[in-house]
């Protein structure tokens, strides 16, 4: 049986390419609202996981439920318009639009083929006003009628998660939000991700140890396509097979000494 408590749950997932099984039996039960940062060594399958997910990849076996409801084999647009969204690390801005025109053009998709063209012209003043307190939301509303690609970098990854939010969708998934930012501007921005997914889920796919601390209420730590803990940050570091399996290595002492 399903359970909508959870906000998404993965049930014994498996995925091979050709005959190598990348993901040997996932299962994750993520809370309604919980923040949940995956982390996991290079070539784990963190973004395979992301992609079975959001239904760029169908799994081999094994099932993906959102808010209750069965997703996997589902088609990415599908997953979206179900609620679910994802923003990838290449960015999917329109560079020669406003950062205006880029949120409007968030929110009007989102509405997706639910409208026709007369009501189109009735959700337009919608979509305006909504596209308007995202722009506040992300804190780019002085950067109104600027050109997508006139923006920093950073500005850049903030109206890319307005875009990803514009929907409305309930579970939010990032793929390394704040790869590429300086140290002050990582800390601005996981600031700004909390503020704007307040009362939703979150996934992150995160390397940066200072980060996944930063956000995550709790780690699932994947290891050779298994989620092998999945728990506070202060127990996942305590954690004795984390440690031997990931932690234990010396890119993330640094890095969890660092955080
Ligand atoms: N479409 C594909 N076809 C074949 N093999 C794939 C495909 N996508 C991923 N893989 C393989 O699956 C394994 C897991 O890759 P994945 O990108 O999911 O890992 P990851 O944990 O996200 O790694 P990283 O931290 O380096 O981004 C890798 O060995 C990769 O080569």
């Amino acid at each position: 049986m399903s359970d909508p408590t959870y906000a998404l749950e993965l049930k014994d997932l498996r995925k091979s390419f050709g005959k190598t099984e990348i993901i040997r039996g996932a299962s994750l039960a993520v809370k309604a609202g919980e923040r949940v940062a995956v982390i996991g060594p290079n070539g784990a399958g963190k973004s395979t996981l992301f992609n079975l997910i959001s239904g760029r990849f169908a799994p081999t076996s094994g099932q993906v439920l959102l808010n209750g409801q069965r997703i996997d084999g589902k088609k990415p647009f599908e997953i979206n318009r179900m609620g679910l969204s994802r923003s990838f690390q290449i960015t999917n801005i329109f560079p020669k639009l406003s950062v205006f025109e880029n949120l409007r053009c968030g929110v009007l998709w989102s509405l997706g083929y639910r409208y026709t063209f007369l009501k189109f012209l009735a959700d337009l003043d919608d979509a305006n006003e909504r596209a308007e307190q995202l722009m506040e939301m992300i804190k780019l509303h002085k950067k109104r009628d600027v050109l997508a690609v006139n923006l920093t970098y950073a500005e850049q990854r903030a109206l890319e998660i307005g875009i990803t939010i514009a929907g409305g969708a309930n579970v939010i998934l990032l793929d390394e939000p704040t790869a590429g930012m300086s140290k002050s501007e990582t800390r601005r921005f996981i600031e700004l991700i909390k503020e704007v997914t307040v009362g939703k889920t979150l996934l992150t796919v995160e390397h940066d140890m200072g980060v996944v601390f930063g956000l995550a209420d709790r780690i699932a730590v994947v290891v050779y396509g298994e989620v092998i803990a999945f728990d506070t940050p202060e127990a996942v570091r305590a954690n004795q097979r984390v440690q031997e399996a990931y932690l234990g290595s010396h890119v993330a002492d640094a890095q969890v000494g660092a955080a």
